[in-house]
């Protein structure tokens, strides 16, 4: 057993669920922030948080000199399995076009004939920049396959990322797009053939690879009842539920997700009331993870999150890093754009995008640095967290940690 001691923290938020406040869901309290605090870290895990006059002794010790520190981020959407990128459609979008489902095709192109070893080295690549900026929990989609090949070829990458340690969860989108091949033309299969791919052979053969199963239910990709379809699949089939919901108008896609209990439904810009009222009602089951990198990218309206949190939602704050809507992976400037532009206070932004991602993950494991937790740390350079909204865009990851050690 080793373990180290880590000084010097002006700010350590813990974020500790035992000091949950039940009537303010998405609040930070204040027994959940250690001022002067010390932690110490062993065999990975967080072993002590204290006050740093009190702190033991260990086998190393590190002084972080007056830093405040966090749980790493957790990013509870991505997409980083892809070649190719759509700076032009973005500089298009820019221009004034408004965005659509059907770019993933291109992706989609570009990523069917990338070799194994390309694609690999393009996602470790964006591993290593999601560490760069604090994320120390990161799921990832397959999506940009479409065949039953292609599909088995992105899980089985991201199961071997998970493996060894540098990914954390991996779901199956083979819902994402209806591929070209099925456009019903000149006897051709159509889109309802896709879906029986997508929830028969396809999720047959993927589903070893993965924990999740999500759907892009939008106008132009999947519609409710085909949504549905390939949930039930994947539930039949023992993967959790995300869907991808109400991003480019009132899909469905909430309703859907609450009445199937998935894990999480993620954009939700545009919302009924019944919708916030549903989500609200959801609590406990199905997390609203809102995607404010993808907003801007797309000018989209910025999903509500402030609204969401007051009506007693869960809340999370994700990346949605992918090549056409949001091409980053900075979870910071997610969390400030939560606070400069969607209202969230600082603590509730990165309550979001720390335990709210774990939630909308189901583990309890991250997110938190309460004893027993996975020892993701999250060094900024600053004295204290509010500089993450205060100072947006300014580099402010002075280190992390994951499960107890330092990235290379
Ligand atoms: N909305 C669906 N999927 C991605 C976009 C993928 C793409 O355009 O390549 C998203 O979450 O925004
Ligand atoms: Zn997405």
């Amino acid at each position: 057993m080793t373990s180290t001691l880590i000084t010097g923290i002006s700010e350590l938020w813990t974020l500790d669920p035992a000091f949950d406040d039940p009537a303010r869901p998405g609040a930070v309290t204040d027994e959940q922030v250690r001022r002067e605090a010390a932690l110490v870290i062993e065999d990975g895990v967080i072993a002590w948080t204290g006050p740093a006059a009190r702190a033991p002794t260990a086998d190393d010790a590190v002084d972080v000199e007056g830093r405040a520190v966090l749980p790493g981020w957790v990013d509870s959407h991505s997409h980083l399995i892809f070649d190719g990128d759509r700076a032009g459609e973005f500089e298009a979008r820019m221009a004034g076009q408004s965005y659509a489902a059907g770019g993933i095709g291109v992706t989609t192109r570009a990523t069917r004939s990338a070799s194994d070893g390309r694609l690999e080295g393009l996602v470790r690549s964006r591993l290593r920049e999601a560490v760069a900026g604090g994320t120390t929990c990161l799921e990832t989609k397959t999506g940009y396959g479409l065949t039953l090949e292609q599909e088995l070829r992105a899980a089985r990458l991201a199961s071997s990322l998970v493996a060894a340690g540098e990914l954390d969860e991996a779901t199956f989108l083979g819902a994402h797009l209806v591929p070209g091949e099925f456009d019903g033309r000149e006897g051709r299969p159509g889109a309802d053939d896709y879906v029986d791919l997508v929830s028969g052979d396809m999720l047959a053969a993927v589903a070893p690879y993965v924990r999740w199963i999500d759907v892009f239910c939008e106008e132009g990709a999947f519609d409710p009842e085909q949504s549905a379809r390939v949930l039930r699949a994947g539930a039949a089939a023992g993967l959790g539920l995300r869907v991808h919901g109400n991003q480019l108008g009132r899909s469905g896609g909430v309703g859907l997700a609450v009445e199937l209990g998935a894990a999480s439904v993620d954009h939700v810009n545009h919302l009924e009331s019944a919708d916030v009222d549903a989500l609200a009602g959801a609590r406990g089951t199905t997390v609203a993870t809102v995607l404010p990198a993808c907003d801007l990218s797309t000018r989209a309206p910025l999903a509500p999150a402030r609204r969401l949190l007051d009506a007693g939602a869960d809340l999370a704050i994700a990346s949605n890093c992918n090549p056409g809507t949001s091409y980053t992976s900075a979870m910071s400037f997610c969390v400030a754009t939560a606070v400069l532009q969607m209202h969230l206070s600082l603590a509730e932004a990165v309550r979001a995008a720390t335990r709210g991602g774990a939630l909308s993950l189901r583990r309890e494991d991250v997110g938190h640095l309460a004893v027993g937790a996975r020892a993701d740390l999250h060094v900024l350079d600053a004295p204290a967290a509010i500089h993450l909204a205060y100072r947006p865009g300014m580099p402010l990851t002075h280190g992390v940690w994951r499960a107890g050690v330092r990235p290379a």
